[in-house]
């Protein structure tokens, strides 16, 4: 951004102006001396009578000719005072933005107050011709905002003022834009579009962290979390420490740890940055992928135990893969050892990702980590300072359940309520199953069909599990017995085999006598 400050003229401005004007008018008819000294002091006579500062903000960055970050936050921050305040607006869609921008049209002007001072914006627009190798010259079309405020405000405006603008623009920014959910590209497409290493589509998942079902307790802890977190710029930086925070999502399949991502997301207004390990081709690609990560960002690892060799057990089925394919052509089975070329990202490269000096390049950003299986995980991955919350979600419990039936059927109680909170103490329901049962089959069914339908659900879940553990119960009986009747059988053996050689024995000692 090119800051260009200006001193011109006096409060009487124009009467100067015009002045000016008629003198070079009449310039070339008055003695020469007349204009060499009239010309040394025009400046210094337009300084002491127009008091007013001027500072240009371009557009664009010189360069680079990119779109100037400062210009952006300006134009947010006017675009509110504008709707207000302005007579003629623009009104135009902006990339990554959710909503219409509402800006100052050309040349018009806005006012804005800061402690008491009064400034002056206006839009700038001028097209100039630029030097072409074409026949016809290629016009160009500049704007920049033009403040303008009274020189002894010079200070306040430069310093307080400015970085007020900016920093509401950028959250005014924020607050517009279009979250985004990004995926990591495999590293050998990195360099076919545009060197992206993240694809993105817009995000619009509509958990919120009231739709989600959990103990009002726990929700309330995890979302004061995050925002004790979000502010935490300053206590972060006080205590010598990144500014980021690891959260492990673990729990049975179902319970909703890919929707609380989801409701992080949108409780932070974070991108999402969806982190496929397995196509992550060493630790160095992975350190690159984390640096191009912006601030505001979660980063996701889902089934974390699924995604890198952290058990040993993956090694154990590769080797089994790798002795199955031995008879297989050879083409082919180069041809599936390359699509199946293992990751080669280590516990160690990925403990680096999480808090290596690397990772507190960009700040404000939240790794969060799924399991089905905590106890597979690595102590080392998950231990506090890394993944500074663990979080678990389980079976849906009364409160969830409450949660849901005022999502899907706008029910807050009903008589049926008391049955299903004894049934749900009872017995392990996932909440994706008490979801699916809450949602109507068709237009016509009404919330009690509903609610019956989840009893039966949980009910025949009850029955189901009864005869799992009785089957289990029965199978571990009849293992023991079988263990019993083996120790049993193994024992007869030797008594017998005992009783044959003391038999033999006395057979010889008896004929030993003979
Ligand atoms: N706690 C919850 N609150 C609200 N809805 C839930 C909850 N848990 C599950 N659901 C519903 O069930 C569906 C599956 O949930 P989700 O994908 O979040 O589970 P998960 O824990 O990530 O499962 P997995 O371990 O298989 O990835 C969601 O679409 C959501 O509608
Ligand atoms: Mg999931």
């Amino acid at each position: 951004m090119i800051m260009r400050i200006g001193e011109m003229g006096a409060q009487l401005g124009s009467v100067i102006a015009s002045v000016m004007f008629v003198y070079t008018i009449f310039r070339q008819y008055l003695p020469p001396q007349f204009g060499y000294y009239v010309d040394k002091y025009r400046h210094k006579l337009v300084k002491l009578f127009y008091p007013y500062i001027q500072i240009i903000f371009d557009e664009n960055n010189n360069e680079f000719r990119r779109r100037s970050e400062v210009y952006s936050a300006i134009q947010s921050y006017l675009s509110t005072k504008s709707s207000t305040n302005a007579r003629r607006l623009k009104a135009h869609d902006v990339k990554d933005s959710k909503s219409l921008v509402l800006a100052m049209d050309d040349h018009e002007e806005v006012t804005d107050e800061f402690q008491g001072i009064k400034v002056s914006w206006v839009l700038v627009k001028r097209e100039t011709r630029q030097p072409s190798f074409f026949f016809y010259p290629q016009s160009d079309e500049k704007q920049h905002y033009k403040l303008t405020f009274h020189r002894r405000h010079r200070n306040v405006v430069t310093g307080a003022y400015l970085a007020h603008v900016i920093k509401a623009g950028k959250a005014i920014t924020v607050g517009n834009r279009q979250r985004k959910l990004n995926v990591n590209n495999p590293s050998q497409n990195w360099y076919t579009y545009r060197g992206t290493m993240w694809s993105h589509v817009v995000f619009e998942h509509p958990a919120t962290f009231e739709t989600l079902a959990l103990h009002p307790k726990m929700k309330e802890e995890i979302v004061n979390d995050l925002i004790k977190f979000s502010k935490g710029k300053e206590y972060y930086a006080k205590i010598g420490k990144a500014w980021k925070r690891g959260y492990l999502l673990y729990g049975p399949p179902g319970t909703g740890k890919s929707t609380m991502i989801a409701a992080m997301s949108n409780l932070m207004n974070y991108d999402v940055y969806d982190l496929e390990l397995t196509t992550v081709k060493d630790n160095t690609e992975l350190r690159k992928l984390l640096i191009d990560t912006p601030s505001k960002s979660i980063i996701v690892i889902e089934d974390i135990d699924c995604s890198l060799d952290l058990t040993g057990q993956r090694k154990k089925k590769k080797e089994k893969d790798e002795e199955d394919n031995e008879e297989k052509d050879p083409v082919k089975k180069k041809m599936e050892k390359e699509e199946s070329q293992p990751s080669k990202v280590t516990l160690s490269g990925l403990l680096n990702f999480i808090d290596g000096i690397w990772s507190a390049c960009g700040g404000e950003r939240l790794i969060v980590f799924t399991t089905n299986y905590v106890d597979k995980l690595d102590p080392a991955l998950i231990r506090r300072g890394r993944m500074d919350k663990h979080i678990e979600l389980s079976y849906c419990c009364y409160e969830a359940f409450k949660v849901l039936a005022r999502n899907y059927l706008d029910l807050e109680s009903h008589e049926l309520f008391e049955t299903i909170e004894r049934l749900l103490g009872e017995t392990n329901m996932t909440p994706a199953d008490v979801a699916e049962n809450l949602m109507p089959n068709s237009v016509t069914e009404d919330a009690d069909s509903c609610l019956k339908n989840l009893i039966e659900a949980i009910e025949t879940a009850k029955e189901e599990a009864r005869k799992k553990a009785e089957e289990e119960e029965a199978s571990k009986k009849a293992e023991e017995e079988a263990k019993l009747k083996a120790e049993k059988e193994e024992k007869e053996k030797e008594q017998s085999a005992k009783d044959e050689v003391k038999c033999n024995g006395t057979s010889a000692k008896e004929g030993d006598v003979k």
